[in-house]
């Protein structure tokens, strides 16, 4: 089983989880920074009480994972800048022109070289180079990067969680429900984009935005900040983080000619039993909804066209761990426990996969299933930015690795535009409100000494990633019979 010549392989990291580590490396100026080190929120066991200072070090260590990274065989690296390093002081003072339509959406940012040249004198010149410095090194290996600008901390002085939360949004720093986020997001963009326009291959605007408004907003016992549960909040976040988007995208394009996408967080979204048209249309609004209006300008809950946000989704990158099982009982979308992200820590589903240590269901077939359908409904080209298992055992990744490469190839093979797979992640890493307890490395990390150990699945991925496909003598791991 063999991907396409210049498939794309290797893995994703974000900022905040995998830079800091060795002192020094600190930027304690993000809400997410401020968010983990609230004794409050440790004491109501909403953080693990980890401090992302003590993770991989990846800004002082970047060019011994790029080393470890080639030796495995990566070609391709999906990395992110931090805009709370890049800007940690406000840039609401570099005005641009922004246009409204009637009803008061940002249609229009227009960031010019002028904008990009008075953000240059406040923008932190050590972290801007710092980050040049590290991706080039990757680069120089004749390897490609792809450059993710948002994955979740927002600057302090546009998100004050803390604040939000003792004194509610209207007199806080309220991140992405005040709409000033929209721009200052696409004047951002604008700035790396002129900044670092020669080191990707491909930009993504956002990382999981999904996951910012549904964990912030509404499901707020996953410990991520502000912790505020309001639906109202939540709709508020989409609306302007949808535009952020879209704003970004604009400007990106004005400095860079490389394909703007967008990063998303997806499930196999699975119906056991019920009218196939209503879950249909659950899936639509709750799946579909942010990838749809930045694709076809529309959704099946804005169904009014939005020319300004429409054609705005170059490629997709596709996160997959796991699915969500649902029956419908009277027209209702019922979730089913123990399916999917709904199993047990180690358990075993109804299905009799196994489950992670963070209790996702093992379920390769999703990922099959899922490009087929993304690719029908948006027809872009896409990539798998992230796929991996919680698993400090080294237990089930093997298996895990080979069954997902493998829903990827058939896939690939079937026509389907995926151009890559990039696995989460290379090395053990801090993750968020869980801290250092989930282990999602290849590569295990030692954190006191910093040291990288290679788990057994890192030889399998090597075998993956040299081979460029799945060799013969690896194909009893997969999981799909
Ligand atoms: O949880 C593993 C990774 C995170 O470390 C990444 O930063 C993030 O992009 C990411 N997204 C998902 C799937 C969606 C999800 C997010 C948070 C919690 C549960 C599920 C899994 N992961």
């Amino acid at each position: 089983m063999k991907f396409p010549k210049d498939f794309m392989i290797g893995y994703s990291s974000s900022p905040f989880q995998f830079e800091a580590g060795i002192p020094g490396s600190e930027d304690p100026n993000s809400d997410w920074w401020v968010w983990v080190h609230d004794p409050e929120n440790t004491a109501a066991g909403l953080v693990s009480g980890d401090f992302p200072e003590n993770g991989p070090g990846y800004w002082n260590l970047n060019q011994n994972d790029h080393d470890l990274a080639e030796k495995l065989g990566v070609n391709t690296i999906r990395v992110g800048v931090e805009w709370s390093r890049i800007f940690p002081k406000p840039t609401f003072n570099v005005k641009v022109p922004v246009e409204r339509d009637e009803n008061g959406s940002i249609v229009h940012v227009d960031v010019d070289d002028k904008a990009v040249e008075r953000l240059d004198e406040l923008a932190n010149k050590e972290a801007v180079n710092h980050y040049v410095e590290m991706y080039k090194d990757w680069v120089e290996r004749g390897r490609k990067l792809i450059l993710n600008l948002y994955h979740w901390p927002l600057p302090l002085w546009l998100h004050n969680p803390i604040m939000v939360r003792r004194m509610g949004p209207d007199r806080a720093p309220s991140g992405w429900l005040n709409e000033e986020s929209v721009v200052e997001f696409a004047k951002y963009a604008a700035y790396i984009a002129w900044k670092m326009g020669e080191l990707p291959v491909m930009w993504s605007t956002m990382n999981e935005p999904n996951v910012v408004y549904e964990q912030g907003y509404m499901f707020v016992k996953g410990g991520f900040p502000p912790g505020y549960l309001s639906l109202e909040a939540a709709d508020k976040a989409r609306r302007n983080m949808i535009q952020a988007h879209a704003r970004a995208y604009d400007n990106i394009k004005r400095f860079s000619k490389k394909p703007v996408g967008l990063i998303y967080a997806f499930q196999w979204f699975e119906l056991l039993e019920g009218p196939a048209e209503v879950f249909d249309k659950f899936k639509s609004s709750k799946l579909y909804y942010f990838t749809d209006i930045v694709s076809k300008g529309s959704s099946i809950i804005n169904v009014e066209y939005r020319r300004d946000l429409a054609n705005r989704l170059d490629w997709l990158g596709v996160n997959y761990y796991s699915r969500l099982v649902y029956k419908i009982v009277d027209d209702k979308p019922i979730i089913l426990h123990g399916y999917g992200f709904l199993c047990t820590p180690g358990g075993i589903s109804p299905a009799e996969n196994p489950c992670s240590d963070f209790g996702w269901e093992v379920y390769p077939e999703g990922l099959y299933l899922l490009l087929k359908e993304l690719y029908n409904r948006y027809g872009v080209d896409l990539i798998v930015t992230e796929n991996g298992v919680s698993d400090s055992r080294d237990a089930l990744r093997p298996a895990y690795l080979v069954s997902h490469v493998y829903s990827v190839w058939k896939a690939a093979n079937e026509g389907i535009p995926v151009k890559g797979y990039l696995h989460w992640s290379l090395t053990d890493n801090y993750e968020w409100a869980q801290g250092f307890r989930q282990k999602f490395g290849l590569v295990m990390v030692d954190f006191k000494t910093k040291k990288r150990y290679l788990r057994p699945s890192a030889l399998v991925f090597r075998e993956i990633a040299t081979h460029n496909g799945i060799p013969d003598e690896l194909q009893h791991l997969t999981l799909i019979q």
